[in-house]
C-alpha cells in the first residue's frame, strides 16, 4: 500500500514493481485535483503504469482525473469485466431490448429521474411509476395527496409528462391504490385508500394491494423489464410490501426467460434484503452512473476506453 498516489516516493514504488506484483495507491480523492479532472494531476497517475483498465462503473459517470483524464493522457484505456457487463446490460441490453419492454420507476422524487422518465417514456411498451414521485404525477391531476411527498416545483414537469403520454397513446401507469399512514414511522396508524381518496393530514407511504397486482401482471409480461426505485418506504416493514412484490414478479420472470436489470443503490438493497439478487439478470453496482446510462447518456468514464465503441 502506498503512503498517498502521486509523489515522487509513490513513483520510486511503481518502479521497483516486480511481474505479479500490486502496488495499492491512497484515495485519489485526498487530492482536489482529481474531482478538477486537473491535467498535470493526471499525467503524473498516468506515468506509474505502461495501461489503464477502469472497472470502476459506479464512478464513470463522472469526469475525474482517475476515470477520465488519465486514460485521456495515456491515449488509450480499457475496461474492467466489471465495467464491460454494467455496460453490456444498461446500454446495449437497452439499445435493443427483448419485448415487450417493461420500465418500473419508484423512489423518492421525480427530480433525481426527469431524464430517465423522458428517455425511456418513447422506448418501454409500459412505464410503472410508485414511490414518492407518483405523488407530484397525482397533484398535476387535481388529486387531493394529503401529506404525501410532493415536488412543488416538478408539478408542471409531472403535468407535461402526463400531457405527453396522453397524446402520444403511451402507457405509463400510476397507482390505483396506496397505503396511507398518518405520520412517517413505521409504528404509524395505516389505511388502504384508493389514491383519489388520500384524506387530508394522511401520507402515501407504499402502493396497495391493488396496484402490487396490477404491477405483478405486467411484469409477468415483459420480455425486458428495468427497474430503479422503491415503490414506497421499504425501509420501514409496513411500507415495504410493494417493493417486495415487485421484486418477487421481476424474479419469476427472470425464472422465465426475461431480461431484469436493476439500478439504485435502495432498490438494490431491497433486492438483496429479499435474498433475490441471484434471481436478477443484472444488479448494477452504480447509483448515479446506472441512472444516466439508462437514461442514454454516454458516460465520460466510459466515452474514453477506446475498447468501448461509444
Ligand atoms: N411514498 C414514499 N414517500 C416517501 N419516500 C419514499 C416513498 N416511496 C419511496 N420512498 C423513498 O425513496 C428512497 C429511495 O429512492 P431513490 O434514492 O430514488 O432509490 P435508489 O437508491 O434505488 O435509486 C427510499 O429511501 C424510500 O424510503
Ligand atoms: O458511490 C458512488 O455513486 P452512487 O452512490 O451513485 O452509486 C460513486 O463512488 C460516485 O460517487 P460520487 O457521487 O461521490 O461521485
Amino acid at each position: 500500500m502506498a503512503p498517498d498516489c502521486v509523489g515522487t516516493e509513490v513513483a520510486a514504488q511503481a518502479a521497483a514493481l516486480q511481474p505479479g506484483q500490486v502496488l495499492l495507491l491512497e484515495n485519489v480523492r485526498f487530492h482536489p485535483q482529481e474531482e478538477q479532472n486537473e491535467r498535470t494531476f493526471a499525467q503524473h497517475l498516468a506515468e506509474l503504469g505502461d495501461a489503464y483498465v477502469n472497472d470502476a462503473f459506479g464512478a464513470a459517470h463522472r469526469a475525474h482525473a482517475s476515470t477520465e483524464g488519465v486514460p485521456r493522457c495515456m491515449g488509450a484505456g480499457a475496461s474492467g469485466l466489471l465495467m464491460e457487463r454494467e455496460i453490456a446490460y444498461l446500454d446495449e441490453t437497452l439499445r435493443c431490448p427483448q419485448l415487450p419492454f417493461t420500465a418500473v420507476l419508484g423512489g423518492a422524487k421525480i427530480s433525481g429521474k426527469i431524464e430517465l422518465i423522458e428517455h425511456l417514456l418513447d422506448r418501454v411498451d409500459a412505464l410503472l411509476i410508485g414511490g414518492g414521485m407518483a405523488y407530484t404525477f397525482f397533484k398535476a391531476m387535481g388529486l387531493e395527496i394529503g401529506d404525501s411527498l410532493l415536488e412543488e416545483d416538478r408539478i408542471d414537469t409531472a403535468r407535461q409528462l402526463l400531457t405527453r403520454v396522453e397524446k402520444g397513446g403511451l402507457d405509463l401507469q400510476l397507482p390505483v391504490d396506496c397505503v396511507v399512514a398518518d405520520r412517517f414511522a413505521a409504528d404509524a396508524q395505516v389505511q388502504v385508500v384508493a389514491c383519489d381518496a388520500i384524506p387530508r393530514g394522511w401520507q402515501g407511504m407504499d402502493i396497495g394491494p391493488q396496484t402490487r397486482q396490477r404491477y405483478a401482471d405486467q411484469i409477468a409480461r415483459g420480455g425486458t423489464i428495468v427497474w430503479n426505485g422503491p415503490l414506497g418506504v421499504c425501509e420501514m416493514v409496513p411500507f415495504a410490501q410493494g417493493t417486495q412484490q415487485v421484486a418477487l414478479a421481476l424474479a419469476a420472470a427472470t425464472r422465465e426467460g426475461a431480461v431484469s436489470i436493476i439500478g439504485g443503490g435502495d432498490t438494490a438493497a431491497a433486492v438483496a434484503q429479499a435474498g433475490l439478487a441471484q434471481a436478477m439478470t443484472h444488479i448494477s453496482t452504480g447509483g448515479g452512473a446506472s441512472l444516466e446510462c439508462m437514461s442514454g447518456r454516454v458516460l465520460p468514464g466510459v466515452a474514453v476506453l477506446d475498447d468501448e465503441e461509444s
